[in-house]
């Protein structure tokens, strides 16, 4: 692209960025930048590395366009994968990540024939990303220019719909971006499970199951009660910390209600999934809470069955959490073990709707 092209190509960057803008979902902007870019700069594979505040990548997108004909028709398919606590990054690309990290620009590495181009991301001036991809020569200023304008709107765009989905008190995400991650996670799992019956991409470590949970703080009346609304604030704030620090960074941790959380974790299988949430209520039993002393939380899971609508998933993990109230609180409770012991009996999947 040179830089009369890109000039005429004004009309069709600004109707990009209109699309861009007019998506209500985070994740489906991230996709929509690299959609954006991809074409503006000619290239038909971009990737956008998220990470977190220590540098690690926690989440990897991979954008691919190819031109397809069929019955002499062109057309343009594109497809985009998401990939949590990517584990193959090539020591080329951490080693470009470091370079631009430090020098708080693009750079480049040549491999092969190709060049390795990386942008850093921004947001609330802290590093939150990469925007990287391959071509046969530098990036001109005009195309420098207009990449960094996209990513300045992609960052500012970002950061004010992630501030509506997140709970003021916690930071946390909220009830509102949990019924859309649902949905989202249904069509991960969907894509997965026709994966699985295509050629397998090797890169990629795939948990084999999401396990939804929701977790209560076990009398929190009684602590607004005794010590007042203050004291129970600082207890959210205190546990939502907790429970970040026991889950991994790729999990997700949503405040679904007063003193109800809802996480999504990734693990294997029933076990790792137990390990994990048993770590959190251990946590939060053991810790001595300033002027309350101790707290209990109570949970419920399930497994993210494809088979079963994501409400009704979500009805499932609930509904244990109540068996766990009912059993003494301080207590862990996965929904199949309470079937098979005749607690809960199994309703009908997709009759109930909760949102
Ligand atoms: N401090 C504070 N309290 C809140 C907030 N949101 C909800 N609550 C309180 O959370 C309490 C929830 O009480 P209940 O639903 O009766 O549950 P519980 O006392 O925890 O009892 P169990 O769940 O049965 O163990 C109520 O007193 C709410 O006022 C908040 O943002 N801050």
């Amino acid at each position: 692209m040179k830089g009369r092209n890109a000039a005429s190509g004004l009309p069709n960057i600004l109707k990009k960025l209109g699309a861009m803008t007019a998506i209500r979902d985070t994740y489906m902007v991230e996709q929509s930048l690299l959609r954006t870019l991809g074409p503006l700069l000619g290239v038909l594979e971009t990737s956008f590395y998220r990470v977190e505040d220590n540098g690690d990548v926690i989440r990897a997108l991979y954008h691919s366009r190819k031109v397809v004909e069929k019955q002499g028709a062109k057309r343009v398919v594109d497809n985009i994968e998401e990939v949590s606590n990517e584990q193959e990054i090539p020591d080329i690309l951490r080693n470009l990540f470091e370079s631009v990290r430090l020098l708080r620009k693009c750079c480049s590495r040549r491999s092969e024939n190709n060049l390795l181009i990386c942008y850093p991301i921004y947001g609330k001036n802290e590093l939150v990303g990469y925007f990287v991809f391959q071509r046969d020569r530098e990036v001109t200023p005009v195309e420098d220019a207009i990449v960094q304008g996209v990513l300045e709107v992609f960052t500012n765009y970002f950061d004010l719909l992630d501030t509506s989905q997140r709970d003021q008190l916690t930071g946390l995400l909220n009830r509102y971006s949990l019924e859309s991650n649902l949905d989202r996670l249904w069509s991960i799992l969907a894509a997965r499970q026709n994966d699985s019956k295509g050629e397998q991409d090797k890169r990629i470590v795939k948990p084999e199951c999401y396990w939804i949970c929701v977790l209560d703080i076990d009398h929190f009346k009684k602590i607004n009660d005794e010590f007042g609304h203050v004291i129970g604030d600082e207890v959210l704030i205190i546990i939502t910390r907790l429970l970040e620090s026991s889950f991994r960074q790729s999990d997700l941790l949503y405040r679904y209600g007063g003193e109800e959380f809802v996480a999504i974790i990734a693990a294997n299988d029933l076990d790792a999934a137990t390990q994990a949430l048993e770590r959190a209520r251990h946590k939060i039993e053991k810790f001595e809470f300033p002027q309350v002393g101790h707290i209990t939380i109570s949970g419920g899971f399930s497994c993210a069955d494809l088979s079963v609508l994501p409400q009704e998933i979500f009805n499932r993990a609930d509904s244990s959490l109540y068996a766990a109230k009912k059993a003494g609180r301080n207590r862990i409770c996965f929904y199949d073990n309470l079937v098979a012991e005749g607690v809960l009996k199994e309703v009908a999947a997709g009759s109930i709707d909760l949102f």
